[in-house]
């Protein structure tokens, strides 16, 4: 792939082609465009045109031209990296509606003069037939917009209205062995926060021990529903969907939240994409947010160890996934220790907001209603990483001004003679392992050129980037654009969940400053603040 950040209008990149009007279509040599007229899958209303690129991702691209500014709609797509079809699905629903496909920021989307299009390629064998697209996956996106969109019709390719989300939220609480996991959750079924919660636990083995002992002290939770026969990342997912399903069948209405908590060694992404991958959980349930809890005494050790090529380190990996993450144990430590862990988890999550306690107490609304996958919610995310740090119970402590950023630190007055005044950036090391990388600045973006530049880069980073989240000035828009990327990963290959919408208005002598937050693995820091700066106008 040659295309690379900046490069606007490539003419060819294998089955892609960028238009004049900024559409991309199918290359006419190709192997794909000889496929495209493949007939549309009825029920979704999906164009359907399968990819024979062997080795990448997809990518979509919708630019202002080809949109009609009054509907600004947001889109959440799916990059189905191990999908065989290029194609868009949509239908106006009343419900939350999920379309496969790719569209990154696309903020006038209304009935475009073509479909909206998206590009997938598989890493394996060519696609079979437009069968494969099953509902399951069409349903993990959804699409929105704002409240200024225009009314709907049955035609329409985009719902153009936020529609209420009256899902269950869950949360997830996961955190290495013996890190206080437990100890939260009895804590939080133990509060007096008026909230009916039902508890699925995950033990690793045949008894459950901490079934017992949040049994023992939890009277307040609503039900307290067992997985030991395996981990939930791995074996027991089906079990989970089962589980979740049945308990909303039982008791739908009689319970406010789900608190799942994790074994020791779980791998927070495959539980995370269950709840966007599966109808019988999507539909009801909807993710709140990842709690890590960190063993202020152990973390660095578990951190430090070396896995086989291919094999997750899970304390890494429960870090970079978390929204919020409780450093505990504190009492076992000196200041110094936990100043530097503070660092190094930093530098694995700048998004993640941070806590450190003694036996998990934290205030309630800390690890419950923190919406860590919506969109409303971003600005919080990407500010995380500015925030100072807090000890226990919320009590404010100054771990001084380094931004934490581990292997990333940062120099706040560098660059201050590039065009666009730097808020941020970054030393340049590129870090092997799972870091955060975030880019603050000035300056307004080409739609078009950012299109292709994060398109590209999802297409050759999709599995190194585990999540980015973003708060972005765009030409034309008066509204900030909000986006949110999660990987997921499954046995068909590296999929995304990408959501974006318009935010609210920016403000007449408001800075518009753009920020993303990048978590993953190998990311260069220089890179990627080039690669965005190249996309200012
Ligand atoms: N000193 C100290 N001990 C704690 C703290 N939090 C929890 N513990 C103790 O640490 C031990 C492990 O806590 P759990 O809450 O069971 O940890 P867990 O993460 O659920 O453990 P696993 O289920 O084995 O992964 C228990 O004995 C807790 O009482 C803390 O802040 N300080």
């Amino acid at each position: 792939m040659s295309m690379r950040a900046g490069n606007v209008r490539p003419q060819c990149c294998r089955c892609l082609n960028l238009q004049e009007n900024g559409d991309i279509l199918l290359c006419s040599e190709s192997p794909t465009a000889k496929l495209r007229n493949k007939t549309p899958d009825p029920d979704t209303k999906t164009e359907v045109v399968p990819s024979s690129s062997p080795d990448k991702t997809q990518l979509s691209f919708l630019t202002p031209s080809s949109c009609n500014r009054s509907q600004m709609a947001s889109v959440s797509a799916d990059i189905a990296a191990a999908s065989s079809f290029l194609f868009f699905s949509s239908r106006a629903a009343p419900k939350p509606f999920r379309c496969l496909g790719t569209v990154l920021f696309h903020p006038n989307q209304s009935r475009p003069h073509g479909k909206l299009r998206s590009f997938s390629s598989r890493t394996t064998s060519p696609p079979r037939k437009v069968a494969a697209l099953d509902s399951r996956r069409s349903r993990a996106f959804t699409v929105s917009a704002t409240a200024t969109a225009a009314p709907q019709n049955d035609e329409s390719d985009v719902l153009t209205k936020i529609p209420p989300d009256n899902r269950i939220p869950a949360t997830i609480i996961t955190g290495f062995l013996g890190s206080g996991k437990t100890t939260l959750l009895n804590h939080i079924l133990t509060a007096d926060h008026g909230k009916r919660i039902a508890v699925i636990e995950n033990e690793y083995g045949e008894i459950d021990i901490d079934g017992s002992l949040v049994a023992a002290k939890a009277a307040g939770a609503e039900d307290i529903i067992m997985l030991n026969n395996g981990c939930l990342c791995c074996t027991v997912r089906g079990d989970l969907v089962r589980m979740i399903a049945d308990l909303v069948a039982r008791k739908k209405g009689k319970f406010d939240h789900i608190v799942i908590e994790t074994t020791g060694l779980a791998n927070p992404a495959p539980i995370i994409q269950t709840f966007y991958a599966e109808d019988q959980v999507f539909n009801d349930v909807k993710l709140d947010g990842v709690v890590t809890l960190v063993d202020a005494k152990h973390a660095n050790f578990h951190l430090d160890e070396v896995k086989p090529k291919g094999v997750v380190n899970e304390a890494v990996e429960q870090i970079a996934y978390a929204d919020r993450i409780i450093v505990n144990k504190t009492d076992l430590v000196g200041d110094p220790e936990i100043a530097s862990l503070v660092k190094r988890i930093r530098g694995i999550n700048r998004m993640a907001h941070m806590k450190q306690t003694k036996y998990g107490k934290v205030d309630l609304d800390y690890v419950l209603g923190i919406g860590g996958f919506d969109l409303e919610r971003i600005e919080s995310a990407v500010n995380a990483g500015e925030a100072k740090e807090s000890h226990d119970h919320d009590h404010e402590h100054d771990h001084g001004h380094n931004h934490d950023h581990g292997h990333h630190d940062h120099d706040h007055e560098h660059d201050h003679d590039h065009e666009h005044h730097d808020h941020h950036a970054h030393d340049h090391t590129h870090d092997p392992g799972v870091s955060s990388v975030s880019i603050v600045c000035e300056g307004t973006l080409d739609l078009e050129k950012a299109n292709i530049w994060l398109g590209t880069l999802l297409l050759e980073r999709s599995e190194d980037i585990y999540r980015m989240k973003g708060l972005l000035s765009v030409q034309g828009m008066n509204e900030r654009f909000v986006f949110q990327r999660v990987r997921k990963i499954q046995l068909s290959g590296v999929h995304d969940i990408f959501q974006g919408s318009p935010d609210r208005l920016w403000g007449a002598d408001e800075q518009r400053l753009n920020k993303i937050v990048f978590i993953g693995k190998n990311l260069d820091a220089q890179e990627l603040e080039k690669g965005f700066k190249a996309c200012l106008i």
